[in-house]
């Protein structure tokens, strides 16, 4: 994260805090409640996430947080860790909660019900778990989420109270034919559509790049920047101006303990949502930490 843009975030959620203590006439009361919401989200911290995807077995996964707890994180750093569902019990009782934050990996787009298989918003928030990762291109790609359902799916889990990590990004064909930003706001307005400004204040977005998940090839730390600042500007004009300046757009795609403090230095680079470096402890805690390696 650019060290301006940071302290820009800061100094505005600050400034928020301060207000929230001085208190204020009745008449400014609603303003200073809809600037409170914001607060929530909006913390100008780099956060990152660990997408452990559909790995692990109760062993490997009492290594890691083993490991996990071992590790000393920044604190101006927030991070969310998201288990498979059946191994979020055991990672809730065992991971240092004022460390890691706990996520889920997908959740219904409706109240539960008949729906085999799924799991629905209301059962994350009554199961303690405050952040669920929405749109990921795997979900796209393999069980055929297109765009204006991941908006519902956004719509609903926010609606329940829960932080929304938002994935979007384009393949390599895509970006080959030069549609890199046209999918990206594709994505964005599809969700967009449906939520309002107040509730992006409940949503990071993910940046990653289909290509670039699980194959090794890290996007170069322009070209995420790039796509960052499009993204960024994208929400300046379609959102708010506020919410460009305070939404988290976090890059996923191969990070690694080696190329995160690289890419951690670019302006719009807010954190990362990693996958497969997540399972390794060790190099987990190194890109959490990348924000304060890379000033
Ligand atoms: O999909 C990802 C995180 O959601 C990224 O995966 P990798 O870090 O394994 O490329």
């Amino acid at each position: 994260m650019g060290v301006a843009r940071c302290a820009a975030v800061r100094a505005s959620v600050a400034r928020t805090t301060v207000s929230r203590r001085e208190g204020r006439s009745s008449a400014q009361a609603p303003a200073v409640r809809r600037r409170c919401v914001a607060v929530n989200a909006g913390t100008g911290k780099f956060i990152v996430g660990g997408n452990w995807k559909c790995n692990g077995t109760a062993a490997s996964v009492k290594d890691l947080v083993k490991a996990l707890n071992a590790g000393k994180i920044d604190a101006d750093v927030d991070v969310y860790v998201a288990p498979p569902f059946v191994f979020i019990p055991r990672v809730q009782a065992e991971l240092n909660s004022e460390k890691y934050a706990i996520a889920a990996q997908n959740c219904w787009v409706s109240e539960g019900g008949a729906f085999t298989g799924e799991v629905s918003a209301e059962m994350l928030v009554d199961a303690n778990i405050p952040w669920v990762i929405l749109g990921h291109s795997e979900r796209r790609a393999l069980c055929g989420e297109t765009s204006e359902f991941v908006g519902e799916k956004v719509k609903y889990a926010l609606s329940k109270g829960l932080k929304v990590a938002l994935c979007i990004g384009e393949t390599l064909d895509q970006r080959e034919s030069g549609k890199t930003m046209d999918v990206c706001y594709a994505q964005l307005k599809a969700v967009n559509d449906v939520i309002t400004a107040a509730d992006w204040d409940n949503v990071v977005i993910a940046y990653e790049p289909v290509w670039a998940i699980g194959t090794g090839k890290v996007a170069t730390p322009d070209q995420a920047q790039d796509v960052h600042a499009g993204i960024r500007k994208w929400c300046a004009s379609n959102i708010s101006p506020e919410v460009a300046s305070k939404i988290r757009i976090q890059y996923g795609g191969s990070v690694n303990a080696s190329n995160c403090d690289e890419l951690a230095t670019k302006e719009d680079i807010d954190g990362f949502l990693v996958g497969g470096a997540s399972l390794i402890g060790d190099a987990f805690v190194t890109i959490c930490n990348s924000a304060k390696n890379s000033k």
